[in-house]
């Protein structure tokens, strides 16, 4: 074994919300409350994944929990981790899931003081968490074609 084992990355699930899954015009982004550091800057809504959670209960939680909705969950913008993952840091790893609302209106009821619907031509028009702008850039190839 080696002397210095990697440590597993935390797992984090997060959910790009469109207002149609089959014709998505836009896509729903949440600006972070805390920690300081992180404050301000807008991302996926979502969080970490409870010790022996799956991905998509997890998901289906923490959207519970933060925005008050419950949603349909699509396929995943796939990052270059293993299982589709995207690096957030070293430290975490996260699962992107496209899912769109099937009952209830938004809001920032948790870990966020505000929400914004991005129409697909303008998904930079906010302050993404850096580690978020290489799955913007996966979003915005697939989605705005
Ligand atoms: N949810 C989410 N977290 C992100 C994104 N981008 C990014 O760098 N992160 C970071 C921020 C945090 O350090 C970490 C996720 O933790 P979190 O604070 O959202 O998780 P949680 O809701 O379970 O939080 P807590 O209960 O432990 O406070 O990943 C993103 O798009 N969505």
């Amino acid at each position: 074994m080696s002397p210095h084992p990697e440590k597993a990355p935390i797992e984090v699930v997060a959910a790009a919300i469109v207002d149609d899954l089959a014709e998505p015009s836009a896509l729903l982004a949440a600006r972070r409350t805390e920690p300081p550091e992180l404050a301000g800057g807008w991302e996926f809504p979502g969080g970490k994944v409870d010790p022996g959670e799956d991905l998509a209960t997890a998901l289906h939680r923490e959207i519970r929990e933060e925005l008050g909705v419950t949603i349909a969950v699509a396929d995943r913008i796939d990052g270059p981790l293993d299982d589709g993952r995207w690096p957030l840091g070293t430290a975490y790893a996260m699962s992107v899931f496209v899912a769109t609302v099937t009952d209830g209106v938004p809001a920032p009821i948790e870990d966020h003081d505000e929400l914004r619907w991005l129409r697909l031509d303008d998904l930079y028009a906010v302050r993404w968490l850096p580690a978020d702008l290489p799955i913007i850039d996966a979003f915005a190839a697939r989605f705005r074609a």
